[in-house]
């Protein structure tokens, strides 16, 4: 019987790049959602770990070592076929690999009943929050987390079709310290919090847009939004909008003029 785990789309609704490590990864102050969209994994014992990735967004995502999944798998010593239904783009700043990875190591602990004994940095900087998979302030290099309620978000989230590698977009931060996230208001009320959020930022979203400039065009799209914002090191936006419908009558609108890009109405949380 495979035992089953949702790797869901993780948002950086705010995301500060404070200063850099002698290592050369930079410290962030991130504010982390997740949405009720994203990928599916499923598990089951095998003589050797082995790989399968179906679903609409399976093309181009290595069915191999190359993918988190598997490294998740090894690195937690189960021999595992790993089924991963792709929902989510690759390389879009929404976590895809990380939260595959997480929702892994998820599902191998419920079909071992071992838990995960390894550093989940060693997977990537996006790990640790990935496996706790719900909202918190992100700091560190992506290591400390501090949880947080937030009101429900219906947002739409909207990708170019673009590949954006996060390597480089950080190198193309014109400034690496830079104030952090500002205190956050103790009533969570969605306007008190709309209005804090309003005030913070992307620091990856300027690079981002110096190396794919269509992600310009796609905050564009957004502009009905209350709030429109990329996400990670791109290409992904979201749109904060005031309740579900209206989320869902502008993923419609987009999807219709934009074909070629990957739009999802979701609820962030
Ligand atoms: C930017 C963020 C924000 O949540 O999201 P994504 O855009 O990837 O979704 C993450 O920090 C990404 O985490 P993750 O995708 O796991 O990154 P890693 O594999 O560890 O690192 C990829 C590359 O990004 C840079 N990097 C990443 C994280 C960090 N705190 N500082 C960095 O400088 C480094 O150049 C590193 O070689
Ligand atoms: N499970 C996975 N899903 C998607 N991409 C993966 C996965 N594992 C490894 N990769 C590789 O990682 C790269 C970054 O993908 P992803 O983790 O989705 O991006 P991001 O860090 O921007 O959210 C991709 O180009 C892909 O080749």
């Amino acid at each position: 019987m495979p035992t089953e785990a949702f790797a869901p789309a993780k948002v950086n609704l705010a995301l500060h790049v404070t200063g850099r490590r002698d290592d050369g990864y930079h410290l962030l102050d991130s504010l982390v959602a997740f949405a009720d969209i994203g990928d599916r994994i499923a598990v089951a014992h095998a003589p050797e770990t082995r790989l399968t990735v179906t679903g609409p967004r399976a093309g181009g995502v290595p069915a191999d070592a190359r993918n988190l999944c598997w490294r998740a798998a090894e690195l937690h010593g189960t021999h595992a076929h790993i089924t991963l239904e792709k929902h989510l783009p690759a390389a879009a700043g929404i976590g895809g690999g990380s939260s595959d990875a997480a929702a892994t190591l998820r599902a191998l602990e419920a079909l071992t009943g071992r838990g995960t004994d390894f550093d989940p940095l060693v997977l990537g900087a996006d790990l640790p929050v990935c496996l706790y998979a719900r909202a918190a302030r992100m700091q560190g290099i992506g290591e400390a987390l501090t949880p947080l309620d937030l009101p429900p978000l219906p947002a739409v989230l909207v990708n170019p079709g673009v590949e954006v590698p996060t390597g480089p977009v950080f190198a193309a931060l014109p400034s690496r310290e830079n104030p952090p996230m500002t205190d956050m208001p103790v009533a969570r009320d969605r306007q008190t919090f709309l209005g804090w959020l309003a005030a913070q930022r992307n620091d990856l979203q300027a690079p981002a847009i110096g190396l794919q400039p269509v992600i310009a065009q796609v905050i564009d799209a957004l502009r009905d939004a209350d709030l429109a914002r990329m996400s990670g090191s791109g290409a992904t936006c979201f749109g904060l909008y005031p309740v579900q419908g209206a989320a869902e009558r502008a993923a419609g609108r987009i999807a219709a003029r934009h074909p070629g890009w990957w739009t999802a109405a979701c609820t962030l949380g």
